[in-house]
């Protein structure tokens, strides 16, 4: 947290060494934010860390401030998530390596560090829109003492306390779909602070590109439908960021 503090209150020049430019267009990786043409701005900054699979891992492009502390956080966190995976699968009585099975060494794991400025105007603005994350699972640390994320539920919203040294669990698209909708992706936003900025970690945990996202076959039989149609994870990313742009949530078009 320190060091991405530390990261973003460097000039504009020293963090743009970083940047996620190759030749004028942005890629999902380095310093700056992914915008497709008709996209209103969000209130933040971000870095895209590729972590998994290990052969796109470029060290060399991550920013030195927080470059260790990341290393060592993205290892104990996958073997958390694979612990969390396994619970949430025995909770369905599935086999308990049904969820860390699809983790392949070729599955997808990214880390944004987000930068959330003071705002002068935060009634007009959203630090990050309402989304839910696409992946299976997100780890999420967020700055203690400064509020600002909300959950969805039953369409209201709400805050989510900060505590020192806790770890925030979202489902992601890809889980709820594997599930057959058992467990919800967790909708979610970022409300800006006029006065403090916020510094949060996300660590996203997939599945490779290639895999077809389905609802487990062992969770379906007559009587418990699939409730989600089938679709390979790289097309649904795609899918996310062209309905992001349009505030919509692309799992509204997996439903059957
Ligand atoms: O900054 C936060 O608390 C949330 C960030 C977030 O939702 C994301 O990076 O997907
Ligand atoms: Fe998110």
């Amino acid at each position: 947290m320190d060091g991405a503090r530390e990261f973003f209150h460097q000039p504009l020049e020293t963090r743009q060494k970083f940047s996620n430019l190759v030749d004028g267009t942005p890629r999902h990786k380095g310093y700056g934010c992914l915008l497709s043409q008709d996209q209103t701005i969000d209130w933040f900054d971000r870095v895209h860390l590729a972590i998994d699979p290990e052969d796109e891992r470029d060290l060399s492009s991550w920013p030195h401030f927080f470059r260790d502390a990341m290393l060592e956080y993205a290892g104990e966190s996958k073997k958390t998530r694979d612990r969390v995976l396994r619970a949430m699968a025995t909770l369905l009585e599935l086999e308990e390596d049904h969820f860390v099975s699809k983790v392949t060494d070729r599955a997808i794991t990214f880390a944004a560090v987000n930068y959330y400025p003071p705002c002068p105007a935060p009634d007009r603005v959203f630090g990050f829109r309402p989304h839910s994350d696409g992946r299976l699972i997100t780890f999420l640390l967020a700055d203690k003492d400064i509020g600002g994320l909300q959950v969805r539920k039953d369409g209201r919203w709400y805050n989510v306390p900060t505590k020192p040294g806790s770890l925030l669990v979202f489902v992601g698209d890809s889980l709820e779909i594997m599930s057959n909708g058992a467990f919800k992706a967790a909708v979610h936003r970022v409300v800006t602070n006029p006065v403090k900025d916020r510094i949060s970690v996300a660590m996203f945990f997939g599945v490779d590109g290639d895999t077809v996202l389905e609802p487990a076959p062992a969770l379906l039989d007559e009587t418990r439908p699939a409730r989600y149609r089938k679709m390979r994870t790289k097309e649904y990313i795609q899918g996310i960021l062209e309905h992001y742009s349009l505030y919509e949530r692309m799992i509204e078009t997996m439903k059957i």
